[in-house]
């Protein structure tokens, strides 16, 4: 893996020794907006049919967001995706079909690299997915998945008809909190503690990823979802961390105190978000499993993949004994 330096690609792994053994996530650089609900001040795109395409891995968290958020929204016929291959080696992020990758049908690029250089021809950062990129413009729009979640909640609805609403306003304020509590701990806490490279560091993160697990477990024995009794982002959010964690983050990154097998409240959340309409689907456990395993080469030099653990996420869930009402619709 690498990263670009005024446009051009150095294969370099992360520097913890910078951070005193810390993995210090890049803040996202693109962040344009489609639609008409942007932020103030950021400059936002006309939302139109077929002329916007998605850029993903199957095996990353932060991408498969916006996977489930295009699948519940009804964005597929309008809206294409590409993923990259599960291998992320010395190139970064490629479009080998041979290595499992559907391929760029759009720009025809090798590698993920080059749809940043397409965009500023001297971009200098890390090279990441998801991407949500004009065709129009043949430039990226946005490179954070935070944002293309309410990017796609909201700037289609007028071309599709699809009203759900995974951000409503009355619960913004309970979302953004938690979502803080779960980005900084949770989604960010299994790298975190995962690509430490000092005793210390790993255990402060890996003890502050429990913590969290377990203020998650708690709120979830009382309430169906994150924000209450209504689905929202917040549940896409964390889903997309649980159901790595057995097969991947407990045992390649570490973070093995517990499984969430072992929490009662969080297991059965995890399945039952796992069966809602459309998620599974999104769910690619061959992907997943073979990208950490084989492309973190200071975590995992021999790239053996591991041959379980056997997980079942189709099984009952209990969740019905809570209150729960779906996801909100916006009113006209
Ligand atoms: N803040 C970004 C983070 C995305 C991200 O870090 N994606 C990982 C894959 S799981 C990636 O592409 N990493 C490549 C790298 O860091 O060089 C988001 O949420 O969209």
């Amino acid at each position: 893996m690498g990263l670009l330096v005024n446009g051009e690609w150095h294969d370099q792994w992360y520097d913890t020794k910078k951070h005193g053994g810390e993995f210090v996530r890049e803040s996202a650089q693109l962040r344009d907006w489609v639609g008409a609900d942007a932020p103030d001040g950021v400059l936002s795109h006309p939302a139109e049919a077929d002329r916007y395409h998605l850029y993903v891995s199957l095996a990353c968290p932060w991408a498969h967001r916006i996977l489930i958020m295009r699948k519940l929204k009804g964005l597929e016929s309008l809206m294409g995706v590409s993923h990259v291959s599960p291998l992320m080696l010395g190139q970064g992020w490629t479009y080998d079909e041979d290595e499992g990758s559907s391929g760029d049908p759009v720009n025809g690029v090798t590698y993920h690299r080059e749809l940043y250089t397409l965009t500023d021809p001297h971009y200098t950062g890390r090279v990441t997915v998801p991407v949500l990129w004009d065709k129009k413009r043949c430039a990226i729009v946005n490179n954070e998945s935070a944002d293309l979640l309410r990017i796609l909640n909201g700037a289609f609805d007028e071309l599709t008809g699809n009203r759900l609403d995974f951000y409503p306003q009355d619960l913004r304020e309970e979302i953004d909190a938690v979502n803080a509590d779960v980005y900084d701990h949770i989604n960010n806490g299994v790298y975190k503690s995962g690509f430490a490279t000092e005793q210390s560091v790993y255990e402060k993160h890996v003890h502050a990823l429990f913590e969290s697990l377990e203020r998650m477990e708690k709120r979830l024995s009382q309430q169906r979802y994150l924000a209450g009794e209504w689905l929202t982002e917040a549940d896409i959010r964390l889903f997309t961390t649980l159901v790595r964690f057995d097969a991947v983050y407990h045992g390649h990154f570490k973070c093995n105190l517990k499984r969430i097998e072992d929490f009662p409240n969080l297991a059965n959340y995890l399945r039952e978000l796992y069966q809602w309409p459309g998620v599974a689907e999104t769910v690619n456990m061959d992907h997943i499993q073979h990208h950490y395993y084989y492309s973190h080469d200071t975590i995992n030099p021999t790239r053996i993949v591991p041959a379980g653990p056997l997980l079942n996420f189709n099984r009952p869930h209990d969740r019905e004994r809570l209150p729960g009402q779906g996801v909100r619709h916006k009113s006209k």
